[in-house]
């Protein structure tokens, strides 16, 4: 009945907004019900650049494609719900947007959340690898140090592994470390340019707070405070939820940037850069985050390592062994 309903409203949505001739995108949220996923599908609904939005999810989907599809904008929109619909959400989607997973409680770590999430990888990546094997795909769900090479490790077993394709979204701690700095400075946090290298976890994430413009304002004392701020500020919203989720309206503004991000560089648009989680040569680690021009094929170009004070250095190389750590751990999840 439900699944009869989320059809109705597909093919109801699809009549109603034809894009015949238009050269916008195809995107699927998995996990589109969520905490994340329904302010993202909002946001998503909104975008310009976008044609039709799948989203995918194991429940409660008639209810937000309804309540989604009645927002005012082109962009058609249609539910798919259970492992049996997932290969229609992705057919032929240009990008994939993964948030499906648990989030974590007061006391845990993102590594805690593995056992859970990472078979939530794996079989939409199973997916992606039947359906849409071209797509750009973005992954939220935690850990994201462990969940990225799960899903490369997955694509490369079936032989359509494009590391310029996936990324492991880090954005919310740009966008934190923004908003933090922006504070200090006294300036509006949309000014502050700054990188975060490394992974997206603890220690492992790096604000290079060296290289901020404007330049942060602060001694060494002050570095180190906001570098620990940036680092926790995840578990800052965890403490703050008490029990219920992890953040989940400022990371659907950013897992939206990051989106908009992929889709101007599919577009053609140049300069679209982005620190994001992926498959890298720059340091030790086999997957790391840096600076990265998009394109039309994902990854255009990867910026390397910004120029390091150092205190960053002694941070990289705290970093690192983790990194390789989580990275292995979802290698040999995947290989099972
Ligand atoms: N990368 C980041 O910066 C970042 C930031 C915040 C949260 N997260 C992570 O994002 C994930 C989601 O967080 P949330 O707050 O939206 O959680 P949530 O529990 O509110 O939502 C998760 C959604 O995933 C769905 N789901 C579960 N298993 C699924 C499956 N097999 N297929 C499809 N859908 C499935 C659930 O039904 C639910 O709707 C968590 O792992 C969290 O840790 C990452
Ligand atoms: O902290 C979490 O568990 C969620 C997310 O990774 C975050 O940084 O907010």
């Amino acid at each position: 009945m439900l699944k009869q309903i989320v059809k109705e409203l597909t093919v109801s949505s699809m009549r109603k907004f034809s894009t015949s001739g238009q050269k916008n995108f195809r995107v699927a949220v998995c996990g589109a019900c969520g905490g994340i996923g329904q302010p993202l599908s909002l946001l998503l609904k909104r975008n310009p650049l976008i044609s039709e939005l799948r989203l995918y999810d194991i429940s409660r989907v008639p209810g937000v494609v309804a309540d989604l599809a009645h927002v005012d904008t082109k962009v058609r929109v249609c539910g798919f719900m259970g492992p049996d619909e997932i290969c229609g959400a992705l057919e032929c989607v240009d990008v994939v947007v993964i948030s499906a997973g648990a989030p974590r409680k007061p006391g845990m770590s993102r590594d805690d959340l593995f056992k859970i999430n990472a078979c939530t990888v794996k079989d939409i990546t199973k997916a992606i690898v039947a359906k849409c094997p071209k797509a750009l795909v973005a992954i939220i769900t935690n850990p994201v140090n462990t969940c990225v090479p799960i899903a490369a490790e997955i694509m490369k077993n079936d032989g359509v592994y494009d590391p310029k394709r996936l990324f492991g979204v880090c954005t919310l701690d740009i966008m934190r470390a923004r908003t933090f700095i922006g504070e200090v400075n006294g300036v509006d946090p949309k000014k502050v340019d700054i990188s975060i290298i490394g992974g997206h976890s603890g220690v492992t994430i790096i604000p290079v707070l060296s290289q901020a413009n404007p330049a942060f304002k602060g001694d060494q004392a002050a570095i180190e405070k906001m570098t620990k701020r940036i680092q926790e500020a995840g578990t800052e919203v965890v403490t703050a939820k008490a029990g219920v989720g992890s953040a989940t309206l400022s990371m659907a503004y950013a897992a939206h940037r990051f989106t908009n991000s992929l889709l101007k560089g599919l577009k053609g648009e140049k300069n679209v850069m982005e620190c994001s989680y992926v498959e890298s040569s720059v340091t030790e680690a086999s997957f790391f985050s840096t600076p990265l021009v998009l394109g039309k094929n994902g990854i255009d170009a990867n910026c390397g390592l910004p120029k390091l004070s150092e205190y960053e250095k002694k941070l990289l190389e705290k970093a690192i062994p983790e990194i390789k750590k989580d990275v292995q751990k979802g290698i040999e999840f995947a290989k099972k």
